[in-house]
């Protein structure tokens, strides 16, 4: 594989990739205008915080694969990517620590004013008068905004701080995740207003899409408790910023926060911003994932996504659609001969189904293969005898995906 990497990642991911017989060219200062007079010739895209807009997909001639070496995807024009059959994946999971350690760092920096005690001894002034006072953590109430991989990591280490847990009831939530919620005492609101209404602290771990936009706005500020503290270590716009900064103004509320809605992409830029200055916010420069712990593991996992991209595997993919598997699983056994894929195919094209999902896998020694193939619409049993007649097939199976019941003729 022809492997761009347009961002700085760690010298081990190029080194990995390489050992794995991958061809990687390195530039971590392109930005996302110059993506598509460069992406040419490349079949795989890594990236960090460089954004991956539609015209890079317009312009890709071979293209297959976008890695975020991270877990949000917002970057990226998913739906472009889609469009053009360009899998987009995310490594998830792996950052999750350094985002929960952060997210502790901002939440006792903004109680004790950390910053500002350094800011203050630095320039020779001992304020003990001022700095002394503080709220103090230990019985508050923490709401957590996301319970996914750094929800529950914030929450772990809140815990350990004698912080109480809640976060809100959401439908589909895994048993895993319901287990795990209640074994660290994590209470459920019925809704987003009485989390912010019954919360001293509110930490936001939250993808960024159309549903979590703006999800603090004016209306979450003025249900929060006077004093409240909001963390916002996922991203920008899931906060209404002009309403944060008028709620700061107005001495309602005090914020950590790491993400913006209008952050430079890049390592170093000019930038201000009134919410970054605010007095009573301690901002950091979107550094939650910087760390050479987590960098190196989402090195691991860029690896590990593209070996298994190379070996047909599609992991952690964020654009395939979860829906389209089809009506019925067909498993045709067959001996690895030319031709036998294509007739199995055409006869499923002369019953009128629509293949959604196939992989072929060969058995050790090359001789035979296993097929199986998601498929939408009524699979007869004349179909199935007919593929089981086909020319070196061994034996043909049938899932139905609602039921789970099998026929194997
Ligand atoms: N500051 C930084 O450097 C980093 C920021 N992030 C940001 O943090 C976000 C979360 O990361 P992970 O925990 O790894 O992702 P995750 O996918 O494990 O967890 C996200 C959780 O949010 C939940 N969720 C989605 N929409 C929701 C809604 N409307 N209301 C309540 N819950 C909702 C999901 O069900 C899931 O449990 C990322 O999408 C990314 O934007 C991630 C890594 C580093
Ligand atoms: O790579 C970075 O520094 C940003 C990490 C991040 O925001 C993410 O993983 O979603």
């Amino acid at each position: 594989m022809r492997i761009l990497l347009a961002d700085k990642l760690p010298e081990q991911t190029v080194q990995d990739l390489e050992d794995h017989g991958h061809e990687c060219v390195s530039e971590p200062g392109l930005k996302a205008d110059d993506l598509p007079g460069r992406i040419g010739g490349f079949d795989v895209l890594v990236v960090r915080s460089t954004k991956v807009p539609r015209p890079v997909f317009e312009a890709a001639d071979r293209l297959a694969l976008v890695v975020r070496a991270g877990a949000g995807t917002n970057t990226i024009d998913t739906d472009a990517a889609a469009e053009r059959a360009v899998l987009v994946s995310n490594v998830p999971g792996r950052n999750a620590a350094a985002v929960a350690e952060l997210t502790l760092g901002l939440l006792l920096a903004v109680d004790r004013r950390i910053p500002d005690n350094v800011a203050d001894l630095r320039e020779g002034r001992w304020d003990k008068t001022t700095y002394g006072k503080a709220e103090g953590l230990l019985g508050s109430t923490l709401g957590i905004v996301g319970l996914g991989s750094i929800g529950f990591l914030v929450a772990e280490r809140a815990a350990a701080f004698g912080i109480r847990l809640q976060s809100v009831a959401r439908e589909g939530r895994s048993a895993a995740s319901l287990a795990r919620a209640e074994e660290l005492g994590i209470t459920m609101c019925d809704s987003l207003e009485e989390l912010a209404a019954t919360s001293d602290i509110v930490s936001l771990h939250v993808p960024s899409n159309a549903g979590t936009k703006h999800l603090v706005d004016e209306a979450f500020l003025a249900r929060m408790r006077r004093g409240a503290i909001l963390l916002n270590t996922s991203r920008g716009d899931v906060v209404d910023e002009d309403a944060l900064l008028a709620a700061l103004d107005e001495g309602r509320v005090r914020a950590g926060l790491d993400v913006f809605e209008d952050e430079p992409g890049s390592g170093r830029a000019e930038w201000s911003s009134p919410l970054a200055q605010h007095p009573a916010v301690v901002a950091t420069h979107h550094i939650g994932a910087s760390t050479t712990q987590a960098q190196m593991a989402i090195a691991r996992g860029v690896t590990e996504i593209v070996d298994a991209f190379t070996a047909g595997e599609a992991r952690h993919c964020v654009n395939l659609d979860p829906d389209r598997l089809g009506s019925h699983a067909i498993k045709v056994r067959h001996l690895d001969r030319v031709g036998v894929l294509a007739r199995v195919l055409d006869r499923l094209s002369n019953a009128g189904l629509n293949v959604q999902h196939m992989t072929n896998r060969v058995f050790r020694g090359g001789e035979a293969a296993v097929a199986s193939i998601d498929v939408e619409g009524d699979v007869s049993a004349e179909l199935l005898d007919s593929l089981a007649r086909t020319p070196h097939v061994l034996g043909v199976a049938v899932v139905t995906m609602d039921d789970g019941a099998g026929t194997s003729p």
